[in-house]
């Protein structure tokens, strides 16, 4: 569960160059939902993820997830409860490691205590066996360097990764965006897997209007950092690309002429 209350972020307070990045923006995601969140260049999409992760702390506002208010709490203390996969593929896991040393990484968090030799013998044939279910043939490289996988091997990887921890919240930043398109689509139907299986709280941001549609089970614009429209259910079932940009000109009385929110 998140729960985001009223979040302020003002990026150089006091400066000429002051921006606020997030207005008052709230919104509580149920245990288990997967939201796709939408939103033009700018509007607090990135901004978001990073306060929910603890890479930036808000300036006022509160943050839940799982009932524990982690709104002060930096991003290592966040770590069991929050998994992050990002767009680019070079981030989140380490390229000098090797898979199977990533992946222990991930099961060790929230872990007071390293993995002795027995357990990791244990550990080393379940990520044999969830490396093999992708079928890229990494069952057989646990012991190769994260840096020699092509993008969409490693986010598939860091996907298994967030599969592994004990995380209940997953967030997703345009982690597909950088990959071809066939590519993403394995690497987007893998993420519907893992949120189902692991029952997983995800938040997508996208790019890609229609990915945002078919994806998850409800979709949240932002604009100028709060959210401005909120759709699940029936009314967002059917819902087309076009009825989707309907509704934000609608919502916002503007003509939506920026052709990041049209790509996809
Ligand atoms: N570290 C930072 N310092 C100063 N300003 C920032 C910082 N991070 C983000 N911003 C600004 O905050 C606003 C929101 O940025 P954010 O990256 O959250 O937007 P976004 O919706 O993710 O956009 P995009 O789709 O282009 O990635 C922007 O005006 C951006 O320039």
């Amino acid at each position: 569960m998140i729960s985001a209350d009223n979040l302020q972020l003002t990026f150089g307070k006091g400066t000429p160059l002051e921006n606020p990045a997030l207005r008052g923006l709230s919104l509580k995601v149920d245990p288990g939902e997967f939201v796709t969140v939408i939103g033009s260049n700018g509007a607090g999409k990135s901004t978001l993820l990073n306060a929910l992760s603890g890479e930036v702390m808000v300036d006022s506002g509160q943050i839940i997830v799982d009932d524990k208010d982690v709104t002060k709490l930096p991003t290592h203390r966040r770590a069991d409860r929050v998994a992050r996969v990002f767009q680019d593929p070079l981030a989140g896991t380490c390229e000098d490691l090797t898979i199977e040393e990533n992946m222990s990484l991930a099961i060790k968090r929230g872990m007071r205590r390293g993995l002795g030799s027995g357990v990791k013998n244990r550990y080393r044939k379940r990520f044999r066996d969830a490396l093999a279910e992708l079928n890229l043939g990494l069952e057989n490289r646990l012991g190769d360097r994260m840096g020699l996988l092509s993008g969409g091997q490693r986010q598939a990887v860091s996907l298994l990764m967030a599969s592994l921890n004990p995380s209940s919240i997953l967030l997703l930043d345009e982690h597909t965006a950088a990959l071809d398109p066939r590519t993403a689509r394995f690497v987007l139907d893998l993420t519907c897997n893992i949120v189902e299986r692991h029952r997983k709280t995800a938040l997508m941001v996208t790019h890609s209007m229609k990915q945002a549609l078919d994806v998850g089970s409800r979709t949240v614009m932002l604009h100028q950092g709060q959210v401005v429209f909120d759709i699940s259910g029936e009314e967002r079932e059917g819902l087309e690309v076009p009825d989707l940009l309907s509704l934000f000109e609608k919502q916002r009385g503007l003509e939506v002429t920026d052709d990041s929110l049209l790509l996809g």
